[in-house]
């Protein structure tokens, strides 16, 4: 009989992920196995993976293991390595409280983009374990000098470079339908701003503090949710709003709808921006280790 490997389903926002619970880093996760395990016919299904690894057992991330027990060891579904994910992070959360590692209340979690803090709300009491909103500290953003120049088809824009731990462009649009069917990346100039690729953010208004996009992730394509986008896209608001809270001493809040639910951003005068939005697991089952080694070449 084959050896399994677990795993779960999960998602935030819909932007849905293949969690592999490895506190040891014993599973060999190279990434054709990792674009295997998201294939939405041939494998499980998923924008991309959380690897759910102690701090101290992953040579990325031991030197974070006194602040963070735990490490979010995200890859793209394409097998990418990427530095952040901000859905990512409250589905890692929620599944160290389903997994019984992490109760209600604040958590450190390292990722390649730093440590977040998370804060997993309480549930009401008819909810359940897995309800409830989940805030992360995602930290601040960072805007590099320069234009940028994002084009569908036709069209282009001016796009503002954002980077939220992964880099950003977002770009302010009339209509949502502008970006097209955003099979491909879309491209931007010039080439030099983003040498590693590019998540590209589509903007519209939708009232005050109020605004609704769509992606194009870097390693995915089109997906329902970015939370890192989430937070560029209201950072870049603030900014053309003239309500940047470095600037107006208050705190700037933008309720952002993405195709699959909305994520409320809100970014402090101290430049700190937390993130707040559901998160769910809807499944778990096993991987055939055979399969996984096959399947990775
Ligand atoms: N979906 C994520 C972002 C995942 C990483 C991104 N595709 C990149 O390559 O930078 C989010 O919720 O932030």
């Amino acid at each position: 009989m084959s050896t399994r490997i677990a795993f779960l389903k999960g998602h935030g926002t819909e932007n849905d992920f293949v969690i592999v619970p490895d506190p040891e880093n014993a599973v060999d996760l190279p990434p054709a196995a990792v674009a295997a395990l998201c294939d939405r016919r041939a494998g499980i299904g998923g924008d991309g993976l959380l690897h759910v690894v102690r701090s101290a057992a992953h040579p990325e991330a031991r030197h974070l293991a006194a602040e963070a027990e735990w490490f979010m060891d995200y890859r793209n579904g394409d097998g990418s390595i990427a530095e952040m994910c901000g859905n990512g992070v409250r589905v890692f959360a929620r599944y160290l409280q389903h997994a019984g590692y992490a109760t209600e209340g604040d958590l450190a979690v390292a990722t390649r983009g730093g440590v977040k803090s998370v804060h997993l709300a309480k549930a009401a009491s008819h909810a359940g374990s897995a309800a409830g909103d989940i805030t992360v500290g995602m930290g601040r953003a960072v805007l590099p000098e320069g234009d940028v120049t994002v084009s569908v088809g036709e069209r282009d824009w001016p796009a503002r470079n954002v980077n939220m731990g992964n880099p950003h462009a977002v770009a302010f649009v009339a209509d949502l339908a502008h970006a097209g069917d955003l099979r491909s990346p879309p491209p931007f100039q010039p080439a030099a701003a983003y040498p590693d690729g590019v998540n590209v953010e589509f903007v519209a208004d939708r009232g005050p503090g109020h605004v609704a996009m769509r992606v194009h992730e870097r390693g995915v394509g089109e997906t329902r949710s970015c939370g890192t986008g989430a937070c560029a896209v209201a950072v870049a608001a603030a900014r053309r709003d003239g309500a940047d809270p470095a600037v107006t001493g208050a705190p700037a809040t933008y309720r952002v709808d993405l195709p699959g639910g909305t994520l409320v951003i809100t970014e402090r005068p101290d430049g700190e921006i937390e993130m707040t939005g559901p998160a769910v697991i809807v499944a778990e089952g096993e991987i055939d280790a055979e399969w996984l080694a096959g399947a990775a070449g």
